[in-house]
């Protein structure tokens, strides 16, 4: 078998141990098909911009059938004991660990990001599957103090029922299992569309929901590269009662429009704009290191990437040299090469939203102080600028990329006011040592998630999400299933 390290082969299938966890065919009520009419869409190696597979391209009529299918199949797997729900999820989660290698190849060839980086995602998203596998035989109900001498009150809680859901390109594993492992969990059925640009991780997933033993129907992946029909059906099929997307808040605001006219309960991951703050009493080169992660993992391609750097003036210039240094570092190339750090970007639209904005910064006053070049194909170096203001494109735009922005702030409270100044919510960082300054600024910052002297907070045990528009929802923790839920009130007159 070729390795995927050196060979530069484009046989995707020749590159894995086990080739049968490529397909190209959609996993729909529990058969792989191809669309009716006999259409495909490519799937394109950002990295070398060869195709790697052609996939079906469905329509709204067969992820009705799909949609059908989960709706039969929750009927005995919800009426199953949780035990047994969560013996098959855990038996998921083994297969997802024991292929870890094979699903990061097929993340990587589709997606780009670095093999490494791409099996961590595996680890990362399987473990949603292995943590709401067990929060299943946790759906506890309550037995209520009665109001009447002749009324015993109860509470339970049920499947919300069938679940549409629609997820992007950057993490295409993960993202599924953030939401199909609490909704398999709370019985309900499945029906998944993941990017156009990454459906293969989907696939790979569902060969090994098949093999955990997953019932037919239940758990459904409906390749498309018509996103906004597929949203229509999530959106305007009755038989939907939940529809759960991770993406931009461009599209979230769309998909919550649609889903209004069926009163469609929703669960929103959106965008971000995070900002990352240094203070004076910050340790620099914990700092640097959490930029670093924070900036550039995923090649900056993650809605939780610090997005603006505001670092206070006393220690600006260290920060900037320190951190230029290790930019500087980076490897970038080819994922599936060995060392690499950092992969091509998605698409053409994304390398010139970089170059966007780092002409923007130069324009109006910022300088260079390293990368700030595209390279061949989608491959973009990383990038530092400084002296950038509140006035240019970067504060309020997600840049989605390599570049790094530096503001300069003298106050604590300026420094606040910034970082607040946004329509989004979602993640946020800060450096500091003063553990009064950490209390002030950590309840001052309007987000959904704030990391305190760490760059990476990405957790199933916790709870993911944001405020303002950035989302609704939190997914992973145990606060996650309760989107997949429905409270039923019994009042029982004895
Ligand atoms: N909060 C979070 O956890 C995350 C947020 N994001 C955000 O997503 C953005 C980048 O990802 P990106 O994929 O470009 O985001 P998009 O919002 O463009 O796409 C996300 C998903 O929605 C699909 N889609 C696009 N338009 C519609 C529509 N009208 N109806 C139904 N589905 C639609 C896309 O399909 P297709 O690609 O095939 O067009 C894709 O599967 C960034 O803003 C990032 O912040 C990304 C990841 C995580
Ligand atoms: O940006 C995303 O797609 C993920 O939500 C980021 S994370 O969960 O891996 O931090």
């Amino acid at each position: 078998m070729p390795d995927p390290r050196t060979d530069q082969t484009t046989d995707l299938k020749s590159l894995l141990a086990d080739p049968d966890l490529f397909r190209t065919r959609a996993y729909v009520a529990g058969e792989w098909i191809d669309a009716d009419d006999g259409k495909t869409f490519d799937v394109v190696n950002p990295a070398r911009g060869d195709v790697i597979a052609s996939v079906a391209d469905l329509t709204r009529t067969e992820v009705a059938r799909a949609i059908d299918a989960a709706q039969q199949a929750m009927q005995d797997w919800a009426a199953r004991p949780a035990k047994e729900r969560a013996k098959v999820m855990r038996k998921w989660f083994d297969l997802m660990m024991e292929n870890q290698d094979d699903l990061g190849i097929i993340l990587t060839a589709e997606m780009g990001k670095p093999l490494a980086e791409a099996k961590g995602e595996i680890a990362y998203g399987a473990s949603f599957i292995e943590w709401f596998g067990e929060e299943a035989k946790r759906i506890y109900g309550e037995i209520i103090p009665g109001h009447m001498a002749d009324k015993r009150l109860s509470v339970i809680r049920q499947p919300i029922g069938v679940v549409g859901s629609i997820t992007p390109w950057n993490f295409p594993n993960a993202m599924i299992t953030r939401k199909c492992g609490p909704a398999i969990a709370a019985g309900c059925g499945f029906v998944g569309r993941p990017a156009a640009e990454t459906p293969l991780s989907a696939l790979a997933l569902a060969v090994l929901a098949e093999r955990a033993g997953l019932p037919k129907g239940l758990f459904s992946i409906v390749t498309s590269s018509r996103s906004s029909e597929i949203g229509k059906e999530f959106c305007e099929n009755p038989t939907v009662r939940k529809l759960t997307f991770t993406g931009s808040t461009e599209v979230g605001r769309i998909l919550l429009r649609q889903a209004a006219d069926q009163v469609l309960k929703c669960s929103m991951e959106l965008g971000g704009n995070a900002p990352f703050i240094v203070f004076d009493d910050a340790d620099l080169d914990a700092a640097v290191e959490g930029a670093m992660a924070s900036k550039f993992r995923n090649n900056g391609q993650t809605c939780v990437c610090a997005n603006r750097i505001y670092v206070q003036s006393g220690v600006y210039d260290e920060f900037a040299e320190k951190l230029a240094e290790a930019v500087k570092k980076l490897n970038v190339g080819d994922g599936l090469k060995e060392g690499v750090t950092t992969g091509p970007l998605i698409n053409e639209d994304a390398v010139e939203k970089v170059q966007e904005h780092i002409k923007d910064v130069l324009d109006y006053g910022g300088a260079l102080i390293t990368g700030g070049n595209r390279r061949e194909g989608l491959f973009f170096e990383p990038t530092v600028v400084t002296g950038v203001t509140d006035a240019m494109k970067v504060a309020n735009e997600e840049t989605f990329g390599p570049l790094a922005p530096l503001f300069r702030f003298d106050t604590e409270q300026q420094a606040i006011d910034a970082a607040n100044d946004t329509i989004f919510g979602l993640a946020s960082y800060f450096y500091a040592r003063d553990i009064s300054r950490i209390t002030r600024v950590q309840e001052a910052l309007e987000y959904g998630i704030v990391g305190v002297n760490t760059g990476i907070i990405s957790t199933e045990v916790a709870p993911f999400g944001g405020v303002k528009q950035s989302g609704l929802g939190r997914e992973g923790s145990r606060h996650g299933i309760e989107d997949y839920l429905e409270m039923k009130y019994i009042c029982l007159s004895i």
